[in-house]
């Protein structure tokens, strides 16, 4: 119970990774703000995290627009009685050869991705130095955010920025005491991979399924990750035994990339 009485707040917490780390959080013993656009997913997570005897809320807001993810913030300070910890999760993917990438879709995907964490970032920033104690800020980078994977070129791009943006969070606000770290997966079985599984069988011809099992096949632990093996990490970002690392963006994949 490394955070009991933090407060943590988790956008894209809905379904997938962001579920999975808002209940390891709940069972680390924080209060939990829970964040996405499915407000029916929101109120299923928000049940499970009270069956772990934690106090919960939830907010309707979409990450890319700044003033929602700043009432987001100030909404789980006000249920929750504090503000300790932000998971910048949510994030989307697109799948497209770089020839056939669209304005819109560049506009759409690094205004959630990026414009989504760097509000996070101030969002969290600014209310933990506003109330005067260090906090811990956690982005969702990738194994995109290490190599650049073909039909993921822009997703990749997106994945780069939010470490560029870490590093320089980091170096900011570490004189205030908030810590600014982010988590890379490598291939984790949620909604995101089932749709990035069918958009290459569209786009390729291969089988539904095919895509998906050949990244498992390259995974050196032998398994897909899933998401209590990402929520594991965080945990260990969002309590103290992290107090001393800043602006790393470590590899949790099972071994595919290696840095
Ligand atoms: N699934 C994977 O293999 C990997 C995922 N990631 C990253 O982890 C994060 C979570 O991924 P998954 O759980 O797999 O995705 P998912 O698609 O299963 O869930 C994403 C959640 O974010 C919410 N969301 C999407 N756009 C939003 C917005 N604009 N505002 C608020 N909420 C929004 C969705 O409603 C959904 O609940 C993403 O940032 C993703 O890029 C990183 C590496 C691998
Ligand atoms: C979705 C994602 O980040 C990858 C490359 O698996």
């Amino acid at each position: 119970m490394a955070i009991t009485g933090k407060v943590a707040l988790v956008t894209g917490a809905g379904q997938g990774i962001g579920r999975g780390i808002a209940l390891r959080l709940a069972k680390d013993g924080a209060d939990i703000a829970l964040v996405d656009l499915n407000e029916d997913n929101l109120k299923k997570v928000a049940e499970e995290v009270k069956e772990l005897g934690r106090k919960v809320t939830t907010f309707k807001a979409d990450v890319s627009d700044r003033a929602q993810i700043y009432a987001a913030v100030e909404h789980a300070e006000t249920e929750l009685g504090g503000f300790d910890i932000m998971v910048n999760n949510a994030g989307i993917c697109q799948v497209n050869p770089l020839a056939e990438v669209t304005p819109e879709e560049v506009d759409k995907i690094f205004k959630i991705n990026v414009q989504g964490t760097l509000w996070g970032i101030q969002a969290a920033a600014a209310k933990l130095i506003k109330l005067g104690h260090k906090g811990k800020i956690i982005n969702a980078s990738s194994i995109a955010g290490h190599n650049g994977f073909a039909m993921l070129g822009v997703y990749s791009a997106t994945k780069f920025a939010v470490r560029g943006l870490t590093q320089a969070a980091a170096a900011e606000y570490a004189s205030q005491g908030i810590t600014v770290n982010a988590y890379c997966p490598g291939v984790v079985g949620t909604s995101m991979w089932e749709e990035i599984d069918q958009r290459f069988a569209d786009l390729t011809g291969a089988a539904k399924g095919e895509t998906y099992d050949k990244y498992v096949n390259g995974i050196a632990l032998g398994r897909a990750e899933t998401p209590d093996d990402v929520a594991a990490f965080v945990s260990y970002l969002a309590g103290p035994d992290s107090d001393y690392m800043t602006g790393q963006a470590p590899l949790i994949d099972g071994g595919m990339v290696y840095r």
